[in-house]
């Protein structure tokens, strides 16, 4: 694993998971998941908190674009699972914001899963969220190069 690749860099728990961004935008987010045994359950299908920590990363990616690369930091995060994905199913997940105020977002995120030899079309949706986010925390020095840095990465995917 590549700590420099830019998916790595956009979202380490998510790339360790095989997450793939397929659209960053202020106005919507979205990307694909192998259901794989590292984002299972005992009982084999998607963990809960895999899901939960998609809309997080992606609700978070979509407000941080949409404030202009200010440093945000989720406040509060609900969902509900609706199916389970199993092992094997492909989940795509999409995000977009249902407000955009000057301090506070809201975004929705949706998770679909279909199987590996079913259409798109058929999908069916596994969890909505919805996550609220604080935008404009101050950047501390350690990490004052973080906004820049995801601005060019995030350009080039
Ligand atoms: C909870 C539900 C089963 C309720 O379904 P409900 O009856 O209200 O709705 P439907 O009848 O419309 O069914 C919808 C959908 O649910 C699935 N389903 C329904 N009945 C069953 C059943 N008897 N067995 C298996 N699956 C069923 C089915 O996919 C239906 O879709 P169809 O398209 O076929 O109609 C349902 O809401 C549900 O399954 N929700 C998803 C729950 C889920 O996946 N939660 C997250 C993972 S659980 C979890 O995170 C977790 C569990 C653990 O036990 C852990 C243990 C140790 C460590 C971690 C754990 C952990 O993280």
């Amino acid at each position: 694993m590549d700590p420099k690749s830019p998916e790595f860099i956009i979202d380490p728990p998510l790339k360790i998971l095989g997450f793939v961004f397929e659209e960053l935008s202020a106005t919507r987010v979205a990307g694909h998941l192998t259901v794989t045994e590292k984002c299972c359950q005992p009982f084999k299908v998607l963990h809960g908190g895999v899901s939960a920590l998609i809309a997080e990363g992606l609700a978070s990616l979509g407000a941080g674009i949409a404030s202009g690369y200010k440093r945000v930091a989720g406040i509060h995060l609900s969902i509900h699972h609706l199916r389970p994905a199993a092992l094997g199913d492909i989940v795509f997940a999409e995000s977009f914001p249902v407000s955009v105020g000057k301090n506070i977002q809201v975004w929705e995120v949706r998770l679909w899963k279909t199987k590996k030899t079913e259409k798109p079309e058929n999908k069916k949706m596994v969890s909505t969220s919805r996550v609220t986010l604080f935008c404009g925390l101050p950047i501390p020095d350690h990490v004052k190069d973080a906004p820049d840095e995801l601005k060019k990465v995030i350009s080039k995917l």
